[in-house]
C-alpha cells in the first residue's frame, strides 16, 4: 500500500498451532517453493562437510523393512563411520535389523510408532520420543498409521567389560546439562558412561545466541535442524540453514552456528565419544 516492495511477514498464528518438530518435516523453503527454479538447491556435499536440504533427500525402499522408504543422508561414503537417515514408515509398516554387531538409534519426528522386543513389554514412541538399541538386540518398530524417524547405525566399538541396555525415553523428559562458557541449551539422550561409543545431543538456541567456540575438533557429526533458521559455518563457508537441514561434519572441520529468525532453533546432533582416536 506505500508503494515499496517488503519482506512477507511469516504468519506465525498458524505457525503456532501445528505439532512439536512440524517443521522439520514441512520446511517452508521446501521442494513445492522451489519448483519454479530448474536445478536449484542448497545442497553442498564437500570434502569435510555436506549440507543436504529437503528438495535433494532420495527416498527408496530400505532394505528388510516393511511398507517403509528411506533417504541415506550420511554413509561411510562420505567418510563417516556412522550411517543416518530418515525413514518414512507408511501404513502398517514395520523396521528389518540392523547388521550383526551394528547399534541403533531412532528418533521420532511425526507419528508414532510401537516398539516390541523380546525382554519387555511393548513401548509406544510418539514424537520427540527416541530408542537406543545396543548392537544385536531383537526387536522390532511397528507403525500403524505412519511416521517419520531419523534413524543412526554404527559398528559399536567394545570397550573392556562394559555393555550397553536397551534405552528408550523423551527429550522433554531429559535434564538441562552445564555448557560452561556457552548459552545454548543441552541435553543429552544416552549416559554419559564409556560403554556409550556416541551420544545424541540436543542443542536449544534463541535467536541471537551462537556457539561461543568456533569448534575444530575430532568427532564426526551428523545433525538435524528441528526448529529454526541460522546460519552455519563449516570451513570457510556460511550456510544459511533452517529446520529439515542435515549436516555432515567431518573431524576437524571448523563450525559455528548462530541462531536467526524469529523462533527458537533445536538441533538433533550425533556425536562419537568416549574412545580413543588412536
Ligand atoms: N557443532 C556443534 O554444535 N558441536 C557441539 N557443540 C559439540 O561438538 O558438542
Ligand atoms: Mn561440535
Amino acid at each position: 500500500d506505500d508503494g515499496f516492495c517488503s519482506a512477507p511477514s511469516i504468519v506465525e498464528s498458524d505457525e503456532k498451532t501445528k505439532p512439536i518438530y512440524w517443521k522439520a518435516t514441512n520446511p517452508s523453503l521446501s521442494p513445492s517453493h522451489l519448483q519454479d527454479l530448474p536445478g536449484f538447491t542448497r545442497s553442498v556435499y564437500k570434502r569435510d562437510h555436506a549440507l543436504i536440504t529437503p528438495e535433494s533427500h532420495v527416498y527408496s525402499p530400505l532394505p528388510d523393512w516393511k511398507n517403509t522408504l528411506g533417504a541415506y543422508l550420511i554413509t561411510p561414503a562420505t567418510g563417516s563411520h556412522f550411517v543416518m537417515y530418515l525413514a518414512k514408515m507408511k501404513e502398517m509398516s514395520s523396521s528389518g535389523l540392523p547388521p550383526q554387531d551394528i547399534e541403533r538409534l531412532v528418533f521420532v519426528v511425526e507419528g508414532a510408532v510401537t516398539l516390541t522386543n523380546t525382554s519387555s513389554s511393548s513401548k509406544t514412541l510418539t514424537v520427540d520420543s527416541y530408542a537406543y538399541l545396543p548392537p544385536n538386540f531383537h526387536h522390532s518398530l511397528d507403525c500403524v498409521e505412519s511416521a517419520t524417524l531419523v534413524v543412526f547405525e554404527r559398528r559399536y566399538e567394545h570397550l573392556g567389560s562394559h555393555t550397553t541396555e536397551l534405552i528408550v525415553g523423551s527429550t522433554d523428559k531429559q535434564p538441562l546439562l552445564e555448557t560452561p562458557g556457552e548459552v545454548f541449551e543441552l541435553r543429552k539422550l544416552l549416559p554419559v558412561s564409556l560403554a556409550y561409543d556416541f551420544n545424541i545431543h540436543i542443542m536449544d538456541f534463541q535467536p541471537g545466541e551462537f556457539l561461543n567456540v568456533k569448534e575444530v575438533h575430532y568427532n564426526q557429526h551428523g545433525l538435524l535442524l528441528l526448529e529454526g533458521q541460522g546460519i552455519y559455518r563449516l570451513g570457510d563457508n556460511w550456510y544459511p540453514v533452517q529446520a529439515g537441514d542435515v549436516i555432515w561434519m567431518a573431524p576437524f572441520v571448523p563450525q559455528w552456528y548462530a541462531a536467526l529468525g524469529k523462533t527458537r532453533s533445536r538441533y538433533l546432533l550425533y556425536k562419537d565419544v568416549n574412545r580413543n582416536p588412536l
